[in-house]
């Protein structure tokens, strides 16, 4: 597998710059600048409203910002439109959601190796693909989603969103719906992944517990981001 991160290990998978973003008038983003590299993970914590799902949105392009720039794995996502903003997206980044969002009558293996599919990678190689990952990943085989546990609807899910070599992996609230030895276990698995996958980690948490697993956990609060332990390593960058 291509590991997109690989490309150039020094430069950032994640750089945003100069982030600036308003909603319904008020402004949740100012000059925000954030720098993620392969191999490493970052946390963002921050009261509710703060805006993290929102920079996550502006991440994945899904939200234009009203300035600044969102560079994943060397092309801004705030330019990126329409067919080439999806492929970028769907190739460089993986994204797992608070509840695994899985389609729930698809087996784990046909939930994973659909997102290959639709990226574009030939249907044997997709399968096969899906299936080494769910194994590295200790899923069991099932024929449908629906009766998981959570705890392996959330491993499918990261899964999933590797099965494209993504530069990139990003989680918001990533075990926010699971019990604390599940969610243990989730996070281990998930703050492996920058090693094991050679892809930035960005996790946006409540749960100061799964903050403290990144090499940097940062604060977002009043629109800027700074460290927020005594372990990072001196702000966004
Ligand atoms: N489409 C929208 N229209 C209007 N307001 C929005 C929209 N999207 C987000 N907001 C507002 O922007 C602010 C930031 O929302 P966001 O979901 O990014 O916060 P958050 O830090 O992720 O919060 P939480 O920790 O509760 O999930 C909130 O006040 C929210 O109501």
């Amino acid at each position: 597998m291509e590991t997109g991160a690989s490309q150039n290990m020094n430069e950032p998978v994640l750089r945003v710059a100069g982030l600036g973003h308003a909603v319904s008038g008020r402004r949740l983003f100012e000059s925000l600048d954030l720098d993620v590299r392969a191999c490493e993970s970052v946390a963002i914590t921050g009261p509710s409203g703060s805006g993290k799902s929102t920079l996550l949105s502006c991440v994945l392009g899904l939200i234009r910002p009203d300035t600044g720039a969102v560079e994943v794995a060397g092309s801004d996502m705030t330019v990126l439109r329409g067919a080439a903003l999806a492929r970028h997206r769907s190739r460089h980044i993986g994204m797992v959601f608070q509840f695994g969002e899985l389609l729930p009558e698809l087996s784990p293996l046909d939930n994973v190796a659909l997102a290959a599919l639709l990226a574009g990678v030939p249907r044997q190689d997709a399968y096969r693909q899906a299936s080494a990952l769910l194994a590295e990943l200790d899923v069991p085989r099932a024929s449908s989603s629906e009766h998981m546990s959570g705890g392996e609807r959330q491993r499918t899910a990261v899964a999933r969103a590797l099965i494209n070599s993504p530069a990139l992996l990003l989680a918001d609230e990533p075990t926010g719906a699971l019990d604390t030895e599940t969610r243990d276990r989730v996070a281990d698995l998930l703050f492996s992944m920058p090693a094991r996958h050679q892809c930035g980690l960005l996790v946006v948490t409540h749960d100061g517990s799964i903050a403290r697993r990144a090499d940097r956990t940062l604060a977002l609060v009043g629109g800027a981001l700074t460290a927020a332990n005594s372990s990072g390593t001196g702000g966004a960058r």
